[in-house]
Order: C-alpha cells, then structure tokens, then sequence
C-alpha cells in the first residue's frame, strides 16, 4: 500500500481557499471581459444571449418566486413567420441577467448602467418560442423597457458554497475531527473489510439481489461497499453500469435500515439516480432548486411535496393573492402605489415561506433517502442531520471542496465514492491564467524527471501543500493516499461495440474492458427496425480522413471578435466548414441506410462547429440529436458522430490532446454518447489512414497525431 502522509487538516483548507479564490476571480473576469467587451450581438451570436425580448407573462412560481416568460418582440418577427427564438446557447439552469436592451446608438456608460439595472435569475424552460426565468431577488423589478435582452453570467453560488465549506473546515477543533476525516486525511488506514468477506457463510455472500442482472464485478463492489467501514471508491469505466450499481447498493443499504444521503456534482448526476429509483418506489425526497430538476424528478422534490402535502391546501391562498398582486404591479404607473404593493407581497412571502417551512422540516426529517447536488447539500434543510452513509456519483467530476460540503454539514459515518478518474476531471479556469501555466510547465518538467526515475518517483498527488490543484479530486487524493485497496473496478461494459471499445481499454484500462454480450457484436444493421447492409450500417468504427487543404479548421475569433476591443476574446473556438459538410453526408448515408434520425446524435468539442452543424443538418434530419460542451449530458444513442473539426498544417490538436476528453468525456457535465453500435470520428489525419482503417486510425489517436 502506498504510504500514508497525513495531511495537515487547517493548511488543507487554507490552500484550498486560495485555490477557490483563483478560480472564481478567473471564472468573474472571463465573465466581466467577455460583457464589456463585446456588444449584445456579439454575445448573441456566441450563443451567451438572446436579445429583442418582451416580457409575455409574470407568475408566481414555486417556492413563492416570479417567473417572467420572454417571447420575441414581435416588431423583429416577419409577418406570417413562426416567432422562434434564433438558435442560442443557454440552458435550464443557467444563471442569467434580466436587462433593458441599450439602443445601438446608446452611448458605453448608458449600456453599462442599463446592465446593472438587470435582474438576475434561473432559467427555467427554454422552448422554441419562449424562455422562463425565475428571478433570485424576491422584490426584482422586472425590466419594463421596450426590448429586453437576457446574457448568461458566471455562477459564483457553488464557490460561495464552497467557501463557506473550507472556511468551517479550517477552523475545525481537533475533538471534533471524526474517524471518516481522520481517514480521509491519511491520519488513520480505512479499517480492513470484514475479514469474512471472502467467506461465503458471510451475510455479504448471502444478498439477496434485487437485480438478478448483475454481473460479478458489479457484486463484488457492492459487497466490498457495504463491507468497508470508512470510505469505498467504485470505479466504473463508462457504460460499465457505475449508476447501476449505486441503484443497488442504495437499495441493499436501505434494506439494513440505514439513512443515506446521495448526491452528484451535477443535477443532471443526481436526477439520474432519482428516476432509476423511483422504479423501485423508494420513498425519497429531492432537494433543489425546481427550474434545475428533471420534470420527470419533479415529484419527488421537495417544493412539490411541500405543495402537494396537506399543509399545502394552507398555502395555495397566499399564492394566489401574491399573483394577483404580482399582476397589478404591471399595471401600476404610480410609485407610491407600487411600492405599497410590494410591502404588501413582502409581507405575503414571508407568511407563504413560514407555513412551506414547517412542512418541509417534517418532509426530511422523515426520509430515509435524500438526493441532493454536492452544493445543494449544503443548504440549511440539511444542516447537522444524522446520515449512515454519504454516497457521491460521478465523485471525478467534482472539485474535492464540492465533496466537503456534504461532509461538513451533516454527520456521516461512511463515505461512497463512484467516479472514473480516467475521464475529464472538472474544468478548471484559473489553470489557463499565466500564472498557472508557469507552474505547470514546472509541473511537466518535474512529471518527466519522475517518469525517468519512476521506481523512486513519490506519486504526483500530494494531499496538501504547494503540489495541490482543484484538478486533483477527492477521488484522485484518495487513492494516492490509500492505494487499490479502496477501491473496486467494474470491468463489463454495457454500450460499446467490442472494436470502439478497444482505443479506451487498451490506452487507459490496461485492457481490463469486457464488452458485455448485449452489445460486443451489434452492428447498425441489427438495429430491431429495417437497416439495409451498406459500407457505413456494417462498421461498428468508421474513420473519416479529412487531412489536407481541403479540410482547414477557422478560429472564431476572426468572425465574431472582428472590431472588438481587445481583453478577452469570445472564443478560440473553431469550426471546419467541410467537415460539417462531410458529418452532413455521413448522417445522409445513415438516414437512406434507414437508420432513424432520432437514433443519431452528432456532437463535436466547439461550440463554433456546433453552431455550424446545427445550421446544415438540422433542417434536413429533424430529430437527429446535436451536442457540444453542455448540451447533450448522460445521453445513449446508436450511432454517435464525433467532428473533431482540427487541421492545420502545425498538427496543433489543442484541449483535443488530453487522452482522456477521447475517453468519454467531453467537459465535466457531459457524458459522451460512445454507442453501442456505430462510432464515427472525423479528422483524423493521417496519411496511412483512410476510411474503416480502424488500425491505423487507432494508431493515429494514440499517437497524438489528430489534426
Ligand atoms: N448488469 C447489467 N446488465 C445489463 N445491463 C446493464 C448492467 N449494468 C449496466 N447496464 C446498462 O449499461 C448502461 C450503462 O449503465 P450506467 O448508466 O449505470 O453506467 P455508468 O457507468 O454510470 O455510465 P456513464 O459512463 O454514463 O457514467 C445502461 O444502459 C445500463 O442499463
């Protein structure tokens, strides 16, 4: 086992602050740049705004908050034409600002404070023709200009969150250490499993499963989970059923009576979970902010509980005399009258929240399930409440101070981590400052010198001190700190056909993959509806050589950032025009082939090439599913479309170079979409490697060589 070294709790915290501190002052001045800098349609174009707005409806939505509904004024919408909003990039959940949209004559210092009289808010829905936000400030005075725009803002909550996590940690006394910390700091060795896990009169060899389906290695972890006192890592290569598992081991800790507290780093982690179990009716209760949930999750949240339980009935009354009153303010002209309203809706809120409250202290206290993001678990229902078991999906997507905040505010005994370290690790911003860049090219030296000395080299993840990143997780930390022992693999993979499978198990999973039955052989042609046999159904692995002058990638800058001032840029993003018109004729063959639209995804790393491609095929291929950075999480599809959109003459690959953004994951919130049956790469340069050469084309990605 690798030796333990004990981390100093306080000075962890305290580089962790200065870590945080980094990154949101990173994350606020790419914000900043980006809105001063740039006009509101340039924004737009960027997909970061969407202008000519007017406000169609207010209502009071749950938890007692305005919901504005935003349709396109209708002085910019052709007559006879439908009024769809222009293509843009934001997304439920997104945090934006609400503003009057400054006139293009209107002078710098009219549109900056034009800008500050914004309302922020969450978006709700985003349909075709309108869009939903919910406002944060109770008493946010809704813009009344003639045209409104709204632009996505940097989301400083979960670093205040974290923060405030760190700061508790650091003045933590030492009596109130626990065993769990003292583990997870390397002060203590998890306690070995029971040592009759390996004997089969053993209650762990005698689980009655509820899922007959499992395979071994997915039993293994379960056993080993349940077994370990302190803290288990289930390791889960994608597609290989991680979720799956916790599904189980959820359902098996349920069974012994203990109360668990689940959470992700996402909401889209932890609304998975909550689907998969509301099958099992497990009694449960989701907690978070309603315009970020799954609709389909949305009962088992607890704003929808609090309205549906009895003391809603008490509720309903206030809520309907705070949308009267919501409606009147619109109409108001005079002040004195508007602010008499909005006294009268203040006092109206808080009889609403105490009523909500009271319920809402019962509906928790009585679950023996509680789902929550990382950061939402934080929140003040939660606060010094007993759980057994604190189980974190997607743990290698979560920043380490993320994973604190469940463990600081409640009490927990045991620690589940599911992850796979091998896929992205959160995007951090302050890595790209120069500052960060410098250190890590003394990072790199310092990396290859240990390669060169490898027997001696001590493992590159310290636990605290100068050599810590946000990119190192909890998940990493741990296992650098305790070694395998923690930590169970699973090996079956449940999407890929055997041939994709083979770049991601051979370059980063020792070749531990199995392709499950299910899928090793299934090709597009075995689709169950009628799919002709073609040169594209017959390949579960195509590769597109796009090498060459015909195929050169184009920096967005040099369209959107035209004129600009300077400061930051609104992207290097990049897109290949003739690629797109190859995807395009790719999808084209899949489609004649018979293959339903609906069953193609396309997705490509730049958000330019997506715009792009969302232009050429979206017409053509109704229902053919696009994606990029944010936009297409935790989906399966069977036939998956990767432009990869870079060529140049310098073989310049960019973010495209870490092995582990081919394996899976294109940014932290996104699962990739490696299907079962047909995988398709595009740009992949080189000269041995032409179409179905999947050989060579392997070699290529190995090598580094994409362009
Ligand atoms: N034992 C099993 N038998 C049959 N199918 C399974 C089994 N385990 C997992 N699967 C299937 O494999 C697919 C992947 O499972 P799941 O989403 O749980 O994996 P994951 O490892 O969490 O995925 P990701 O790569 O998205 O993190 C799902 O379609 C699931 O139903």
């Amino acid at each position: 086992m690798t030796k333990l070294s004990p981390t100093d709790i306080p000075s962890f915290a305290t580089t962790q602050l200065a870590l945080l501190d980094a990154e949101l002052k990173a994350e606020l001045s790419e914000t900043d740049a980006l809105l001063s800098s740039h006009t509101p349609t340039a924004l737009a174009r960027a997909g970061l705004a969407i202008l000519n707005l007017n406000v169609s409806s207010i209502r009071t939505g749950l938890g007692g908050k305005t919901v504005v509904e935003l349709a396109l004024d209708s002085a910019v919408v052709t007559k006879g034409e439908k009024a769809d909003i222009p293509e843009h990039g934001i997304r439920t959940g997104d945090i934006v600002s609400l503003q009057e949209q400054p006139a293009g004559s209107a002078k710098k210092t009219e549109k900056r404070e034009l800008v500050k009289k914004g309302a922020e808010g969450v978006v709700l829905r985003v349909r075709r023709e309108n869009v939903e936000i919910v406002l944060d400030k109770e008493d946010a005075d809704v813009p009344s200009g003639n045209k409104l725009w709204i632009v996505k803002l940097a989301n400083d909550v979960t670093y205040k969150r974290m923060n405030q996590t760190m700061s508790r940690l650091q003045k933590f006394q030492e009596q109130e250490h626990t065993p769990l910390m003292h583990v997870l700091f390397g002060q203590a060795s998890p306690t070995p499993p029971p040592s009759d896990n390996n004997d089969p009169s053993s209650p762990l060899h005698n689980l009655t499963w509820n899922d007959p389906s499992l395979n071994n290695s997915q039993k293994e972890a379960i056993r080993f989970a349940l077994g370990s006192r302190e803290i288990a890592c289930i390791w889960g290569p994608p597609g290989t059923g991680k979720t799956h598992t916790l599904i189980e081991l959820i359902l098996q800790m349920l069974k012994q009576n203990l109360r668990l507290l689940v959470c992700g780093p996402s909401n889209i982690a932890v609304d998975n979970i909550v689907e998969r179990l509301a099958s099992h009716k497990v009694p449960m209760i989701r907690l978070g902010h309603p315009a970020r949930l799954l609709p389909s999750v949305l009962n088992h949240s607890l704003d929808v509980l609090t309205r549906t339980s009895d003391a809603a009935a008490l509720v309903q009354d206030v809520r309907k005399e705070m949308d009267e009153k919501q409606g009147s303010i619109r109409k108001t002209r005079n002040a004195k009258e508007r602010r008499q309203v909005y006294a009268e809706l203040k006092d109206l809120r808080k009889e609403f929240r105490e009523r909500e409250r009271g319920c809402v202290d019962n509906l928790v206290k009585g679950s023996k399930v509680v789902l929550a993001t990382l950061h939402g678990a934080g929140g003040f229902h939660l606060r010094n409440q007993e759980f057994d078991v604190v189980i974190v999906d997607e743990a290698s997507q979560a920043l380490e101070a993320q994973c604190w905040v469940p463990l600081l505010w409640v009490k927990a005994t045991k620690l589940i981590l599911a992850g796979d370290h091998l896929q992205l690790p959160p995007t951090i911003k302050s890595l790209n400052s120069k500052e960060a860049k410098a250190s890590k090219k003394k990072d790199v030296k310092k990396g290859k010198a240990e390669e060169e000395g490898k027997n001696n080299a001590e493992p590159s993840v310290k636990p605290a001190g100068g050599s810590m990143t946000l990119e190192t997780t909890l998940f990493d930390r741990l296992l650098a700190l305790h070694g395998p022992s923690i930590q169970r693999m699973l090996t079956t993979q449940y999407r890929m056909h055997e041939t994709i499978m083979r770049f991601p198990s051979d370059q980063l999973y020792e070749s531990k993959l199995i392709a499950a039955d299910s899928v090793k052989e299934r090709l597009l042609k075995d689709l169950p509806y009628e799919v002709q046999e073609t040169d594209d159904t017959r390949e579960p692995l195509v590769f597109w050589d796009t090498q060459g002058g015909d195929f050169p990638e184009k920096t967005e800058d040099e369209e959107i950032g035209k004129g600009s001032s300077k400061g930051m840029s609104l992207g290097d993003s990049k897109s290949n025009e003739a690629e797109a018109a190859l995807v395009k004729l790719h999808v084209g063959n899949l489609i004649d082939a018979g293959v339903k639209a609906e069953d193609i995804a396309v997705i490509t790393p730049y958000n330019a090439q997506l715009a792009m491609l969302s232009q050429m095929l979206k017409e053509s291929f109704p229902g053919i599913e696009l994606g990029s950075v944010d936009g297409f999480q935790g989906r399966e599809k069977e036939a998956v479309v990767v432009s990869l959109v870079r060529s140049n003459a310098e073989h310049e690959v960019g973010f495209l170079g870490e092995k582990r953004r081919l394996n899976g994951k294109y940014e932290p919130s996104q699962h990739v979409l490696i299907n079962q049956y047909c995988y398709v790469m595009m740009a992949v340069n080189n000269e041995q490697c032409q179409r179905h050469d999947t050989h060579a084309a392997h070699d290529t990605l190995r090598t580094g060589g994409i362009a």
